[in-house]
């Protein structure tokens, strides 16, 4: 410190101060706790008043030392203090201006008494120099040294620092801080770093890294720098830096010294005083880091020294933490790390690739989405974007493409997985695995005619096989009932009529299997016995004939069997495949018959479902019940519905409150075709409305209301139906290829006449297909069968039921009223030919002679033509003729006027023309422009 002195005649406190890096009132506080008298700045500081408070700092540091030995013991190591001549040397290096090494020494010192690190990182000057000379130094040196070299990397980093230029570097700047670090210990590397602004700072920062380096390289440095941070200050980052310091040690002051020199590093200690002051790079204060690398060699030479300091500065910067922590110390730094510790020393710690081979992909997402599951930075992955052009930030949704394309730049496969759209969930069906599917129930619909016995024959199975394996069982109407006969269940929809089969149809649910058409023996067939027919041949469910009230005594089956041959329902025994079964519901005859014939022919069909999956049904019926609230009869069809499922029934949603069979038996759980009644809902849904189980009520809500959204969307939005007048659109966009007809005329004579018309009609591609004819006013039933069908009604002679009316405008099913046969035939055929696929002819647009041939390299031949009539068109197909033959079809493949290209030329003009993959062309032959038009039949 006398070289203070040496500087000025007299130094005064705030002249002291400053080359501290202390305020003033500092200076003065001590020296008053020091016992010496001051009044205020300009107060003059013998030596002796300097040597005590150098005492003062060194007291201080040395108090603060013996702590840290206490922990680590690292500063204390002799090793460590034969900083040695290395350290020397780099101090030297660094220091050679006397006036620094005092202010190292000072700044060595200094520790201030409050903080140590403070202290220290004022003083850079004197750290410096102490750490050179001091062995313990060598420690806190290269703490020091670290910071610097991370600031120095840092600022490499920002300059592009090569590493090993780093570590050079570093070690010049270590180089200094050691000398520094040493004595500051803990404080200089800190000080250093942070003061230094740009080169320091950084490199506290950094210093981080040592993990490896201080390890590594400079360990010794590292060691120091881990004072650096021990000494308390946040800078835990600088020493760190240190760290790597102490690897570039050798370098570092070289460079260090030439650059930074004692001042630097006093500069940087300084600053590095405070870390806060870090955000703003200190204006480097000459730190011209990168000149360091060339002191690499130097840097050896310390790194022997610093080896000891290592430990040192390891113990000093973990603090509490084992030599692993500096890493993590330095860790912040750790970006650094790669760059300290590469030097020399240690093999830089593998990067662990972490990369996943393959992410599954279930949409878009976005960018921090993105890099988590490629476990990048999402800044990583901001940056590639980048360089693909495009800029985003991490909350910016990616498409597929771009997901893709990212990762496999990380060379990640993507595996897709996206889920189908869960709002539309009844137009996708899971897929099952063969082994998952087992034997379910067959549900059966019971249709006929009115009185012809449907509620009879329900209550007879009800009675006869429901009641009966559950003695004392209550049965309740639930819209379903399920029977049990041969160990087999069989589950009833008792929905009289048709109507629930059909309406549910028409919402597109098919929950019925097999129907049994009920038909009176002692009546016949009848209009709604034909129309039953239609409806599940229209739904293409299988057809068992019951032949009721065979008890009477007009009963006549035969005849039944006759009529319905009509209608394509041929009994076995005469060689058709219809099943036949003669009963008496009233009397419970021929019920197990039947219902053997039912298992046969659900044995025949296979009828499977997979019971270990979430639920999937349809609704059956619906009601708001006064006590229980929304009340949904469902057939459960797939899957298995569990009490508290929540779910989606058309556009409500729920959760299963309460669940129960049509015996009123409570049910914690139900299967495949199992008709239940549940409670919990929030709205009444419809009949016929999908149902389906989601894992959480909250998604159950969502999917209810973007359901509901769709059917008000769908509701307003075009009509889906085949109409005549939009048949010809409907079929071009491929929807339709046959024109489905429900007739309906005032006497049977006109609806045959007007089916065999019909039917006849013979136009190419497309085919009407007659689902029912019959007798009457156009009913509701028919509309809602051709809803359900996407057909159209013709009415000939005869009006729509009021209701009829309603429901289609509602279902926006086509109603066709006619009184002329021949004008329902032309409008039906003019529809028709919509159905056809377009045809084409061909229409020859122009023709051009050719005078003049060139054949260009690379190109072939090209035409020099005269356009001799019409025009020739540059995408129109030709034809080269030649003496009256056709040599070439096929496409012009350019079409030039001069040197330009023509999209087409008109007769009278010359031009060029190139033909696609043909060149023998020849003066004299005619190239002929067509084009191919769609024509209407
Ligand atoms: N003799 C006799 N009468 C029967 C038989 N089955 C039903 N009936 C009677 O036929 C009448 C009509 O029977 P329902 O079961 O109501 O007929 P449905 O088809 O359900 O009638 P709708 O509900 O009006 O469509 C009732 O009086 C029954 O008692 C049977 O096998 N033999």
């Amino acid at each position: 410190m006398t070289k203070q002195d040496n500087n000025k005649d007299k130094l005064r406190v705030y002249e002291y101060a400053k080359s501290l890096n202390m305020s003033s009132k500092e200076i003065i506080t001590i020296l008053k706790r020091i016992g010496i008298p001051v009044n205020n700045h300009m107060s003059v500081m013998e030596n002796d008043a300097v040597d005590s408070v150098e005492k003062f700092f060194k007291d201080v540091k040395a108090n603060a030392a013996a702590k840290r030995d206490g922990g680590s013991g690292a500063g204390a190591k002799p090793q460590d203090k034969q900083p040695r001549n290395d350290n020397k040397q780099q101090t030297v290096a660094v220091q050679p201006k006397p006036e620094q090494r005092q202010q190292a020494q000072v700044q060595a010192a200094t520790p201030r008494p409050a903080d140590g690190s403070s202290q220290t990182d004022r003083r850079p000057q004197g750290q410096q120099g102490q750490g050179e000379q001091r062995s313990s130094q060598g420690q806190g040196g290269s703490g020091q040294q670290r910071q610097g070299d991370r600031q120095g990397y840092d600022r490499n980093r920002g300059q592009g620092q090569g590493q090993s230029g780093q570590n050079n570097r570093g070690g010049g700047y270590q180089g200094q801080g050691g000398g520094q670090s040493n004595r500051g210990g803990g404080y200089q590397g800190q000080g250093q770093g942070d003061r230094r602004p740009q080169g320091q700072g950084g490199g506290q920062g950094y210093g981080g890294n040592p993990n490896n380096r201080g390890g590594q390289q400079g360990s010794s440095g590292g060691g120091q720098g881990s004072r650096g941070p021990g000494q308390g200050r946040p800078q835990g980052g600088q020493g760190a830096g240190q760290g790597q310091g102490g690897q570039g040690g050798g370098q570092r002051r070289s460079g260090g010294f030439e650059q930074r020199s004692g001042n630097n590093s006093s500069n940087n200690g300084n600053r590095s005083n405070d870390n806060n002051r870090f955000s703003a790079p200190a204006p480097s204060r000459q730190f011209t880091p990168p000149a360091i690398d060339a002191d690499g060699d130097d840097a050896n030479k310390n790194k022997a020294a610093k080896k000891p300091r290592q430990n040192q500065s390891q113990k000093r910067f973990d603090d509490n933490k084992p030599g692993g922590n500096r890493g993590s110390q330095f860790r912040g730094n750790s970006r650094n790390q790669g760059r300290g510790g590469r030097n020399q020393q240690e093999a830089p710690k593998p990067k662990i690739d972490n990369t996943p081979k393959k992410i599954i992909v279930r949409g878009t997402m976005t960018v921090g989405e993105l890099a988590k599951a490629l476990h990048k930075d999402a800044s990583e992955v901001i940056k590639k974007l980048l360089f693909l052009g495009v800029m985003a930030t991490i909350n910016q949704e990616l498409d597929l493409d771009a997901i893709q394309l990212l990762a496999s730049d990380y060379g990640v496969e993507v595996e897709l997985k996206i889920p189908v759209e869960e709002d539309k969930f009844e137009q996708f069906e899971e897929k099952d695995e063969e082994e998952d599917l087992l034997e379910r129930p067959p549900v059966v619909t019971i249709m006929g005619h009115v009185d012809h016995g449907k509620t009879t024959l329900l209550d007879a199975i009800r009675k006869t096989n429901v009641t009966e394996g559950e003695a004392g069982g209550i049965t309740q109407h639930i819209g379903a009932y399920q029977a049990e006969t041969n160990g087999k269940k069989i589950t009833f929809l008792d929905t009289p009529g048709h109507e629930a089969f059909t309406s549910m149809r028409a919402r597109g649910a098919q929950v019925t299997d097999i129907t049994i058409i009920v038909v009176a023996a002692d009546d016949g067939v009848m209009p709604q016995t034909i129309e039953a027919i239609a409806h599940a041949k229209a739904a293409k469910v299988p057809i068992i004939v019951a032949v009721n009230k065979i008890d009477k005594p007009e009963a006549n089956p035969d005849r039944i069997k006759q009529e319905l041959t009509e209608y394509e329902l041929v009994p076995e025994e005469w060689g058709g495949d219809t099943i036949f079964c003669n009963i008496s519901a009233k009397q419970r005859m021929g019920l197990d018959n039947l219902l053997d014939m039912i298992l046969l022919v659900a044995e025949v069909q296979e009828f499977k479902a997979n019971p270990n999956k979430r639920a999937r049904g349809t609704v059956i019926e619906a009601e708001l019940d006064k006590g229980k609230g929304p009340v949904a009869r469902v057939l459960i069809q797939h899957g298995t519905l569990k009490v508290g499922d929540s779910f989606v029934a058309g556009v409500c949603f729920g959760r299963v409150r309460a669940m129960v069979n049509d015996k009123g038996k409570r049910l914690k759980e139900a299967g495949p075709s199992t008709p239940v009644e549940i409670t919990g809902l929030t709205e009444v849904p419809q009949a016929g409305d999908p149902f389906l189980a989601f894992e959480d009520e909250r998604k159950a809500r969502a999917i209810a209301e973007k359901r509901a959204v769709t059917l008000r969307q769908s509701e307003m939005g075009a009509n889906a139906r085949v109409t005549l007048d939009e048949l010809y659109k409907q079929i071009k966009e491929g929807e339709i290829k046959d024109l489905n007809v429900i007739i309906k005329a005032d006497v049977q004579g006109s609806a045959e006449a007007l089916k065999g018309s019909l039917e006849k009609i013979d136009v190419e591609g497309a085919r009407v297909k007659i689902l029912h004819s019959g007798v009457g006013a156009v009913t509701e039933s028919d509309v809602i069968l051709a809803s359900a069908s996407n057909a159209i009604v013709i009415g000939f002679n005869v009006r729509p039921e009021p209701q009829a009316k309603n429901t289609a405008d509602q279902e926006k099913v086509d109603i066709r009223l006619h009184s002329i046969i021949y004008k329902v035939m032309e409008e039906i055929e003019q529809a028709m030919k919509g159905l056809l696929d377009p045809t084409f002819k061909e229409v020859v647009i122009g023709q051009a002679e050719v005078r003049n041939v060139f054949k260009v390299t690379k190109v072939g031949s090209i035409a020099g033509c005269m356009v001799i009539s019409g025009k020739i068109a540059r995408n129109a197909e030709a034809r080269l003729i030649r003496a009256g033959i056709v040599v070439y079809e096929g496409k012009i493949d350019s079409l030039k006027r001069f040197k330009d290209d023509a999209k087409e030329v008109a007769q009278g003009y010359e031009c060029g023309i190139s033909l696609d993959k043909f060149n023998d062309i020849k003066e004299g032959d005619i190239i002929e422009a067509f084009v191919m038009e769609t024509v209407e039949r």
